[in-house]
C-alpha cells in the first residue's frame, strides 16, 4: 500500500544518524513504496531546503562513501519534507490534515523519535484529529517508560488511539542480522536442540560493551542509566531469543508468545538480594582509544553528584524446566576497553574425561564488531601423544555471504514496518513483563545499593563484575 512516513523528532540524533540513512539505503535499493514521502517534524522552524541540507550532511557522514550515490541522494531528497510544529500542542495537529492523505488506499506511518514523555500526547492528538485510522501505524522507541507504571500509562495511551496490530515497539537489536541468525541457528539446525538445556549448558553470558561514553545524550542518560537504556530492552530481548521454546510458526504472535513466557519466568531479584546478584558501576576518568576520557559526572548535562550507573552486570535465572539452575550473566556498560556484543553458551564438561587437558565446549555468537558464530571443540594436536587443544569452527557471516550487503538494523526494521510485519518488534505484554522484573531491582538499588562502583574509562568494568562469576569458578569470556 502506498504510504507516507512522519518522523516526529525529525531533527534529533536518532532521526539524523539512524533513520534517514536507513531510509536512504532502502530507497537506493528500490524497497520504498513509490511515492512515499518522509516528513520530518520538530519545533524548530526550518525551510524544506534547510532540512534537506541537514539530512544530507548527516547522511554523508553516516553512509559509506561507495554507497552514497549523488543521483540516488537527489531522488531520495525529493521524498523529504519538513513541518515545524509542537507535538505537545493539540492545536498544531490540524496542520497535518492538510498535508496527509490518510485514506483507505493510502497509509501513514508515525515514527515517534522524540523523548518518551511526548508519546502519550502525540498518540492522543493523532486520534483526536482523525489520523489514527486502520491504514496507519505508529512506531515507538525504547525505553518505553522508565518503570512499569509509566510503561503501563504509555501503552494505555497508545492503546486508546491505536490497536495493538498498528503499534511497532522498536528494539533495534532485534534488527541485527546475527540476532536473527540466532533463531536460524537454534531452529533450523537439529544439532543444537538436544543440548540446548540445563543438562548440558553450564551458563550463558550476554555482553554488550561499548567504548563510547554518553556523548551528547547526557540529559536523557542521567535519568535512565544502563539498566533502563540497555538491559531492560536489548539484553533481555537477547536473553529471550537464547532461552525461548521453538515457536510453532515464524510469525509475530507465535514468536512473541514464547518470548514473553521467558520474561515471566525470570526469577525476581529484590531487596538486599541486589547486592549479591547485581553490580552497578560508573566510569571515572581513564584512558580510552589513546586519549583521556573524563569521569561520567563531568559529562555534559550530567549531575556532578550523579548516582546513575553506566555499567550493570546481573546474574539472572529462569525458573522453568529447560533452564532451572543455569545462570544467565548479563553485562553492559559504556567507556569500556572494547566494543563487543556477544552471546556465549558455555557447555558442561564431558561426564567422564579420558584426557587430562579436555575443556568444555563453547559457542560464541558475536554480534559486534564483526558478525560471527564460533564453536570451540577439543582436538588432538599433531604429533605423538594425546595432547588436546580447543580449535574453532568459525563462521564469519560477512565472508560467508560476501555478495550481499550487510543490512543495518534500522533498515530491516523500517522495511518491516512498511510491510506490516511485527515479528521483530516488542509486544505490549513483553515490555510490561520486562519492567516487572526490572522494577524491583531498581528499587532494591535505591534502598541498598545507591552508589555505583567506580571503574576507569577504558577498563573492563568494576572488579565486582568479575567476582560475580569468579565466586562460582567462572569468568567472563575474554
Ligand atoms: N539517539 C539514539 O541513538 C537512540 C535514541 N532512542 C530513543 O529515540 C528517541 C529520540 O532520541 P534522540 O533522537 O536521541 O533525541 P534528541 O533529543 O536528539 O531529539 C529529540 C527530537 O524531538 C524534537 N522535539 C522535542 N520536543 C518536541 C515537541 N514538543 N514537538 C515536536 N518535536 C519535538 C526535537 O526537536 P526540537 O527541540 O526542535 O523540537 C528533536 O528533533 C528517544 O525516545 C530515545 O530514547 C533509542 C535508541 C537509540
Ligand atoms: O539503544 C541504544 O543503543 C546504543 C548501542 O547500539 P549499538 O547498535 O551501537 O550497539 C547505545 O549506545 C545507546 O545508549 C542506547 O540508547
Amino acid at each position: 500500500m502506498p504510504c507516507d512516513m512522519l518522523v516526529f523528532g525529525g531533527t534529533g540524533d536518532l532521526a539524523l544518524h539512524k533513520l534517514l540513512p536507513a531510509l536512504y539505503h532502502l530507497h537506493r535499493e528500490n524497497r520504498l513504496p513509490k511515492a512515499m514521502r518522509i516528513i520530518g517534524i520538530s519545533r524548530k522552524v526550518l525551510p524544506r531546503a534547510s532540512y534537506i541540507e541537514l539530512a544530507e550532511r548527516h547522511c554523508r557522514a553516516q553512509i559509506e562513501k561507495k554507497d552514497f550515490i549523488e543521483s540516488s541522494w537527489l531522488s531520495f531528497s525529493q521524498r523529504l519534507d519538513y513541518l515545524a510544529m509542537d507535538a505537545a500542542q493539540a492545536a498544531d495537529f490540524s496542520r497535518l490534515t492538510s498535508i496527509l492523505k490518510c485514506t483507505p488506499e493510502h497509509g501513514c506511518i508515525y515514527y515517534l523519535a522524540t523523548a518518551p514523555h511526548l508519546f502519550e500526547s502525540i498518540a492522543a492528538n493523532l486520534a483526536l484529529t482523525g489520523l489514527a485510522g486502520a491504514n496507519t501505524r505508529i512506531v515507538i522507541e525504547k525505553p518505553i517508560g522508565h518503570s512499569l507504571p509509566s510503561a503501563l500509562n504509555i501503552n494505555a495511551a497508545i492503546g486508546a488511539a491505536f490497536s495493538e496490530e498498528q503499534v511497532f515497539r522498536i528494539d533495534h537489536y532485534l534488527g541485527k542480522e546475527t540476532v536473527q541468525n540466532l533463531m536460524a541457528l537454534r531452529f533450523a539446525n537439529a544439532l543444537f536442540e538436544p543440548v540446548w538445556r540445563a543438562a548440558h549448558i553450564d551458563h550463558v553470558q550476554i555482553t554488550v560493551n561499548e567504548t563510547i561514553g554518553v556523548e551528547n545524550r547526557g540529559a536523557y542518560y542521567d535519568q535512565a542509566g544502563a539498566m533502563r537504556d540497555m538491559l531492560q530492552n536489548h539484553l533481555l530481548q537477547l536473553l529471550c531469543l537464547v532461552a525461548m521454546e521453538a515457536p510453532v510458526r515464524f510469525d509475530a504472535d507465535a514468536v512473541r508468545n514464547e518470548k514473553v513466557k521467558i520474561l515471566q519466568a525470570l526469577k525476581p531479584i529484590s531487596g538486599l538480594n541486589v547486592q549479591d546478584k547485581t553490580v552497578r558501576g560508573q566510569y571515572v576518568a581513564g584512558q580510552t582509544n589513546g586519549h583521556t576520557a573524563p569521569a561520567y559526572y563531568f559529562e555534559k548535562n550530567v549531575d556532578n553528584d550523579s548516582d546513575t550507573e553506566t555499567f550493570v552486570a546481573i546474574e539472572a535465572e529462569i525458573d522453568n524446566w529447560r533452564w532451572a539452575g543455569v545462570p544467565f550473566y548479563l553485562r553492559t556498560g559504556k567507556r569500556l576497553a572494547t566494543k563487543t556484543s556477544e552471546i556465549v553458551i558455555q557447555f558442561k564438561p564431558v561426564p567422564h574425561s579420558l584426557f587430562s587437558d579436555s575443556q568444555a565446549n563453547l559457542l560464541v555468537i558475536r554480534l559486534q564488531p564483526e558478525e560471527r558464530i564460533s564453536l570451540e571443540l577439543m582436538a588432538k594436536t599433531p604429533g605423538k601423544g594425546m595432547r588436546l587443544e580447543p580449535v574453532k569452527l568459525d563462521i564469519n557471516l560477512a565472508e560467508a555471504f560476501q555478495d550481499s550487503r550487510r543490512w543495518k538494523a534500522y533498515e530491516r526494521l523500517l522495511l518491516d514496518v512498511i510491510e506490516n510485519d511485527s515479528t521483530l518488534f516488542m509486544r505490549r505484554d513483553e515490555v510490561e513483563a520486562a519492567w516487572q522484573w526490572v522494577d524491583p531491582i531498581l528499587s532494591g538499588w535505591q534502598q541498598h545499593y545507591q552508589r555505583p562502583r567506580p571503574y576507569p574509562a577504558g577498563s573492563n568494568g568494576p572488579e565486582q563484575a568479575h567476582s560475580l562469576l569468579e565466586r562460582h569458578n567462572r569468568a567472563w569470556h575474554a
